[in-house]
């Protein structure tokens, strides 16, 4: 579904990306891993086409992406910082990116999953954080895209939140969708996640699924497994 050939990106002299080859198949829940500011949002912007790569290629179902826009109408994407226009209630967002996107949504079920009903008529400024995550949720899921890209999804959500997102996701997978997540609460990594894409100094350190990850470390643990790449490249 996704191919990366030798992918580089450079913010001046900061070399971000420096090769990255990866290969993301149909279906399932693949997490982006990495130290913060390892690239992890700049790989999936270069994916949606927000950032330009200096090198390299990226293909979705075979289509290289450049300079191509429509293949971004089969993506739903949730940004790690979403910005919404304060002065409007929940409900006329919702009607408002429904209407951008050109596109039914079904946002009905998420609104009831996310507990958001009485919040439909308040606006968006009035919200705290996780509220505004959970309506930043609705409006990246209500879409039936074969690909979902997650940034950080689990930002600030409450513990039945976050039960109810990690029943979502798991329902998209076997619905037969592609969805990439980055997330640092490796717990729901953990719960999720089918394969790990662990970036470190530019390049994809680690693919596989966690079983594979444990042996490789030596660990039992996840967390520790994860922390073991790190100590092993000295990062
Ligand atoms: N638009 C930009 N201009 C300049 N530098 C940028 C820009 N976007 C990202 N960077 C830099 O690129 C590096 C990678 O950032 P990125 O946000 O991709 O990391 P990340 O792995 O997603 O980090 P985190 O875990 O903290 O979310 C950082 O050093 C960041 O400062």
């Amino acid at each position: 579904m996704i191919k990366i050939d030798n992918l580089h990106k450079n913010f001046g002299k900061n070399q971000v990306l420096k090769g990255v080859d990866l290969g993301i198949t149909e279906g399932g829940i693949f997490a982006i891993l990495g130290p913060n500011g390892s690239g992890k949002t700049t790989l999936i912007k270069s994916i949606l086409g927000m950032v330009i790569p200096d090198k390299g290629d990226i293909f979705i179902d075979d289509t290289p992406i450049k300079k191509s826009w429509k293949y971004r109408h089969q993506i739903d994407y949730l940004p790690q910082i979403a910005n919404f226009p304060a002065n409007l209630t929940v409900k006329e967002l919702i009607r408002m990116i429904k209407d951008l996107r050109n596109k039914p949504g079904d946002d009905a079920a998420l609104v009831t999953s996310f507990q958001l009903s009485p919040f439909l008529d308040k606006k968006l400024s009035n919200l705290s954080g996780g509220t505004k995550q959970k309506v930043n949720l609705v409006l990246t899921l209500m879409f039936d895209s074969p690909l979902i890209i997650l940034d950080e999804p689990t930002t600030g959500l409450d513990p039945i939140a976050l039960l109810e997102l990690k029943k979502i996701i798991q329902k998209e997978k076997v619905k037969g969708k592609t969805v990439l997540i980055t997330s640092h609460i490796m717990s729901f990594v953990e719960e999720v996640a089918d394969e790990i894409v662990f970036l470190l100094e530019g390049k994809v350190y680690f693919k596989g699924n966690i079983d594979t990850l444990k042996e490789k470390t030596k660990e039992t643990d996840f967390e520790h497994a994860i922390a073991n790449l790190l100590k092993e490249n000295n990062a």
